[in-house]
């Protein structure tokens, strides 16, 4: 058990390479990485080197064009429930309330084993946990971003999936909401006990919510360039962190990783 736990994502050598009008375009190359269940990992590296790329091979949105990808024990071979996405626009459905939107998701995952009653106290509670269920009613146009993220967030979580993979799902909000929604989602995946696999460009963000950083070359054929192990205790505290020596070394690693061995080629050039 604890053998197939420790790769409960297995990559094993994928390669992405995109048929483009002028010719194939290599993304992403030579990739292998392993994720354990429960184990919160972001990805990070600049903008273009293939961090959506890969989160969208591991929601099987794409397939790779070489090696494979598995999720507990079974080959990734398209979307699934089991891999829920959170993207960074929210992707609620306009004309659905909150309730609604999220109902949906249950609905597809839970309706032939449960009844009505039960997939809205499911509902009910996903919106509890992300503290808007005073909002069940309103429609995304009726309230603001960061509510509407939370929504996406709760809807992933509804569907009890076995991997929450989230791409940036912050990046479009302001710092106050963004720092409000990263001590949100630490609480709960404390709880649900979630694996996760998120996509940030923010590196302060990486080092609060991650177990490991993931950190990708530039591309093109971008592959991984170094993995920092972030060994600070849970639960964590954003204010007591920010004077926590340990938090300001994997800072640093990061930094020096993104801005010294990986400087953007547009820096380089500058
Ligand atoms: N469908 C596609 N067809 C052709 N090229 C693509 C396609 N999708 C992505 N790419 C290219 O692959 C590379 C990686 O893109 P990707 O969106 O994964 O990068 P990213 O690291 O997530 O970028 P950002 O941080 O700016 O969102 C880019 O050069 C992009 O132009």
């Amino acid at each position: 058990m604890e053998q197939r736990d420790a790769k409960f994502i297995d990559i094993h050598q994928a390669e992405m390479v995109f048929n483009t009008r002028k010719g194939q375009f290599h993304a992403l190359r030579d990739i292998n990485l392993t994720v354990r269940k429960g184990e919160f990992v972001t990805l990070i590296g600049h903008s273009g080197c293939g961090k959506s790329t890969l989160l969208n091979l591991i929601a099987g949105l794409l397939m790779p064009s070489d090696g494979v990808l598995i999720c507990a024990g079974r080959e990734i071979a398209g979307p699934s429930p089991e891999r829920a996405v959170v993207f960074q626009n929210h992707s609620l459905l306009p004309w659905l309330t909150c309730h609604e939107n999220i109902y949906l998701g249950v609905e597809r995952v839970f309706a032939t084993t449960e009844n009505k009653s039960a997939l809205k106290e499911r509902t009910k509670a996903a919106l509890a946990m992300v503290g808007l269920s005073a909002a069940g009613q309103k429609r995304p146009h009726e309230i603001s971003g960061g509510m509407k993220q939370r929504v996406g967030i709760a809807r992933a979580l509804a569907m009890e999936p076995k991997v929450l993979l989230m791409d940036e799902p912050f990046g479009a909000l302001d710092a106050l909401t963004r720092a409000h929604l990263q001590d949100e989602l630490l609480k709960i995946v404390a709880k649900t006990g979630s694996t996760v696999v998120m996509v940030t460009h923010d590196v302060d963000e990486a080092v609060l919510l991650s177990d490991r950083i993931v950190m990708m070359t530039n591309g093109p054929a971008a592959s991984i360039g170094d993995i920092v192990q972030v060994r600070l205790s849970r639960p964590r505290e954003r204010v007591a962190l920010a004077q926590d020596a340990l938090y300001a070394e994997y800072r640093t690693s990061v930094l020096e990783f993104l801005y010294r061995k990986q400087a953007h080629p547009a820096a380089q050039a500058a």
